[in-house]
């Protein structure tokens, strides 16, 4: 397998159940429901992406032609001087759809530097075993296959898919994440509203950009 990667940077995790933690971001280049060219958005079966996803060509972007190459480059963003013990190591694989790429031996990789593996997903491919936390984020009018995993976060509102349709899956967190662009303040107040009705579902905001961090 060689791995197509956009780039590699430490941060903190913006989103979801796992926000505030530093984490190393792997992007996998390249995504199944847009091409990530933007004359190509109107047409794409997921239009309010917010990532640069295309190309090799970010900071640390790359080839990389094993798992121990890939993994070992990615475990070297992880800061010697905090000292964590290994069980605090976190990787986020993103993309682009990053279930294109990751496989058992990438995370058995991780694993054995001592990473604990989070996944973002649109849910349209199953996941390998052996991911520690993983992220479905349903696409409307996308057939979604991945059913289950530690957290499912709607991108809201998006017409055609409501919370309701997808609150009855086998999650253990479920986040209303406010659609950015144009109409993100109002969003924003759309999200809030509902989950003050339905509390089963948690705000999550995107806090990488209101801090201004990667
Ligand atoms: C760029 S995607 C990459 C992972 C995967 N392809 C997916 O869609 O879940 C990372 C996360 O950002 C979310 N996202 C993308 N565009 C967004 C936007 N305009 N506003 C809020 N969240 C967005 C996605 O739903 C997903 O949860
Ligand atoms: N800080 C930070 N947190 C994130 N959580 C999910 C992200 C993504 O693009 O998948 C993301 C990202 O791009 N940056
Ligand atoms: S599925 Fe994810 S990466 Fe692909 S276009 Fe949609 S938000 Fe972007
Ligand atoms: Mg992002």
């Amino acid at each position: 397998m060689v791995y197509s990667v956009k780039e590699i940077f430490l941060t903190l995790q913006g989103e979801g159940g796992q926000a505030g933690r530093v984490a190393v971001f792997c992007r996998f280049t390249g995504c199944n429901l847009w091409s990530g060219r933007e004359e190509d958005r109107a047409q794409a079966a997921c239009q309010f992406c917010d990532t640069d996803f295309v190309g090799t060509d970010g900071s640390n972007g790359g080839r990389f032609l094993t798992a121990g190459e890939l993994a070992d480059r990615i475990a070297g963003f992880w800061p010697e001087s905090a000292a964590t013990p290994l069980s605090r190591r976190l990787v986020v694989f993103t993309g682009g759809e990053p279930l294109l790429q990751l496989d058992e031996p990438l995370i058995a990789a991780m694993h054995d530097r001592g990473f604990f593996i989070a996944v973002e997903s649109n849910g349209t491919i199953h996941a390998p075993k052996g991911i520690d936390w993983l992220c479905v984020s349903p696409k409307a009018g996308v057939p979604l296959v991945q059913t289950h995993g530690a957290e499912l976060k709607l991108v809201y509102p998006q017409s055609g898919l409501a919370p309701a349709d997808v609150a009855g899956l086998d999650f253990t967190h479920f986040w209303l994440q406010p659609m950015d662009g144009p109409a993100q303040a109002a969003n924003t107040q759309a999200a809030i509203a509902y989950c003050l009705q339905n509390p089963q579902w948690a705000l999550s905001l995107q806090t990488h950009k209101l801090t201004g961090i990667p």
